[in-house]
């Protein structure tokens, strides 16, 4: 009998414990954005006194570990806290110090141990697809013939090397996005922050992307893989990227369930066996249920 593609999947709830050291960290976090401020009558506008409008917490008791090396997927709702977790982490947000670390510093914004990729691609209009690629390493210090073999490398990698002169406008959604993909990994940063990078795709060339993406990521020995959190609607995209899937609740975000996926790697040649693998379909029924779960 064929081995299944995917394995026994313990569910654990709500955080598990890390294999090795950690690259990110949270402990005990609850986070609230600062008040909006709000005029309440005629007399405290005319006298600009402003009043503080009480917030909830965007976040209640989070403590998490990611392993360095480890490709971890957060999964949830609108408005549950996946982006303000990308960035307490990325530093584009500050929590009370101690509470959130990265390779065991409090985060800072433009840290050359992470790259960011957004849903949109972010590409600058003026500039080609190699030079958009280059503008990731230009704060590394590598000379510019460096620069350019390895952004053309990166290119290659996504299947786009004869695309390199091409502008934004001149490349479809989906090129876009390949090169923005290219122009995270071409670094080799230590941690990537990825926020929903393929959300705005069609089916196809999200399967093609998330096969690129894995390819760049699994190319690497485990011990030099970059550390990954991928924030994503799509249940079926985390189960077939991460090692493990955290799933949150909303109101307020918070942790719920922490699962393994005990799917063999390399990945990206198996893509669709995985995915018409019964155990597969299964852990998403289950991931799907626990997503209600949080609407209730
Ligand atoms: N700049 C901000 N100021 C005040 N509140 C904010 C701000 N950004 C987000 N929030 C609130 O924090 C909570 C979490 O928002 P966040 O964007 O992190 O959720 P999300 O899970 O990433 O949502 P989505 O999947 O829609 O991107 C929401 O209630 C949101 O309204």
């Amino acid at each position: 009998m064929a081995e299944p593609a995917v394995a026994t999947m313990p569910s654990v709830a709500p955080a598990s414990v890390p294999r090795t050291a950690s690259a990110l960290r949270v402990t005990d976090l609850t986070f609230r954005y600062p008040p909006r401020k709000s005029h309440t009558s005629w007399w405290s506008r005319r006298t600009a006194r402003q009043v503080s409008t009480p917030v909830k917490p965007a976040l209640v008791d989070i403590t998490l570990e990611v392993a360095k090396g480890e490709f971890v997927a957060l999964v949830g709702p609108s408005g549950c806290g996946k982006t303000t977790l990308l960035h307490l982490f990325a530093g584009l947000l500050r929590a009370a110090p101690g509470k959130v670390a990265v390779n065991d510093h409090e985060p800072r914004m433009g840290s050359a141990d992470t790259s960011y990729m957004f849903a949109r691609d972010a590409l600058l209009p003026w500039r080609d697809a190699l030079h958009n690629v280059m503008l990731g390493m230009e704060s590394t210090g590598l000379s510019g013939s460096e620069l350019e073999e390895r952004a053309r490398g990166a290119l290659r990698s996504v299947e786009l090397e004869h695309l390199a002169t091409s502008h934004p406008s001149q490349l479809s959604q989906g090129q876009r996005q390949r090169v923005a993909l290219a122009r995270t990994m071409a670094p080799g940063r230590e941690i990537l922050l990825m926020d929903e990078p393929f959300a705005a795709l069609d089916a196809q060339t999200k399967l093609r992307l998330q096969r690129e993406l894995l390819q760049f990521w699994e190319s690497e020995t485990p011990e030099n893989r970059s550390t990954v959190l991928f924030v994503t609607h799509d249940l079926q995209e985390a189960l077939l990227l991460a090692d493990r899937v955290i799933v949150m609740h909303p109101d307020p975000g918070r942790i719920a369930y922490d699962h393994v996926v005990d799917v063999a790697r390399p990945r990206h040649t198996r893509l669709e066996e995985i995915l018409f693998d019964d155990d597969f379909r299964d852990l998403h029924h289950q991931l799907f249920d626990e997503l209600k779960e949080g609407e209730r």
